[in-house]
């Protein structure tokens, strides 16, 4: 069953009187339980496609010319608004990169999920009090393996690493049991280690869970570790899309073969495996 299915969406955007398209024909399936990704470079619109789906594009400056973005089978854009603020954030839920712009300095890790937690109850129009909260922002915590959840649920942001801090981030997005997580490029803000401990944790949670995932990034070899199927992204086309095996075996177009190209070798054996045809042509990174 195709979960989420961008079909033949367009985006502009008008910007002092001129207009530019920035999506042209975008087409996509997520499966459920399917681990997919989107990639491309920046400004290949990865994350107006993200905006799109969840309903965080600003109209204006944004227009969104055609296309239609079905959620189980319901298209998002002609639905209610108030049925499409009830997915969101609920059955659709999102992972952000950034911690640091994410959660507020001055509020406890438990006070912030307690409160999204709230809300996303009172859109599901589900009674929970207090105490039931707290024991759910625990369950969460301990869900995204932090030892000491009631001692991470009592901190501030700035208390945590930045490795932990993402990962309450993936607890705010699991908070209202979601049946499709899309996350955006997570823990491009730490180093390489802890972004790869953050990357498996998410697909390992995502597997237990039998949750769909949307992995939006601009590096293959996060693509390599966390999906089974990509779309390429390139000027605000899909230019190519594959199973993620085949794609790394026999990429069809040049643009996915320069991105192949530029996955940096240092990131890991599998990747070292990955660009190591292309770093003996003299294509990978010094
Ligand atoms: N608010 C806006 N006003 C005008 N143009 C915009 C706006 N937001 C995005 N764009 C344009 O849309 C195109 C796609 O941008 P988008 O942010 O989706 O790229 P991206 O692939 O997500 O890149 P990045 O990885 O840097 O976020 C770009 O050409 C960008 O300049």
């Amino acid at each position: 069953m195709t979960l989420l299915s961008v079909r033949d969406l367009s985006v502009s955007f008008t910007t002092y009187g001129r207009t530019t398209q920035v999506l042209h024909d975008v087409s996509l399936d997520v499966p459920a339980c399917s681990q997919i990704a989107l990639v491309g470079e920046s400004g290949s619109g990865k994350s107006v496609t993200m905006k799109a789906i969840m309903g965080l594009l600003s109209t204006p400056p944004a227009r969104i010319n055609s296309g239609q973005i079905f959620y189980d089978g319901e298209d998002l854009l002609t639905m209610p608004p108030a049925r499409r603020m009830a997915l969101r954030g609920t059955a659709m839920s999102m992972v952000f990169q950034d911690p640091m712009s994410s959660l507020n300095p001055v509020f406890t890790i438990g006070d912030q999920l307690g409160t999204i937690l709230k809300y996303a109850d009172r859109r599901l129009g589900r009674q929970r009090g207090r105490a039931g909260r707290r024991a759910r922002v625990a369950e969460v915590l301990a869900q995204v393996r932090m030892r000491e959840p009631e001692r991470v649920a009592g901190s501030y942001p700035m208390q945590l690493s930045g490795g932990m801090r993402q990962r309450v981030l993936i607890a705010m997005a699991l908070l209202s049991e979601p049946t499709l997580l899309i996350a955006d490029e997570p823990g491009t803000a730490l180093d390489v280690t802890t972004q790869a401990q953050i990357l498996k944790l998410l697909k390992d949670l995502v597997e237990a869970k039998d949750l769909a995932l949307l992995m939006i990034t601009h590096n293959l070899g996060v693509v390599r570790e966390t999906s089974s199927y990509v779309y390429v992204m390139h000027k605000g086309r899909v230019v190519e899309e594959a199973p993620t095996e085949r794609l790394f075996a026999a990429p069809a177009e040049q643009y996915t073969r320069d991105l192949i190209a530029a996955v940096p070798r240092l990131t890991g054996p599998a990747l070292t495996a990955a660009t190591g045809e292309a770093a003996r042509q003299g294509g990978g990174a010094p």
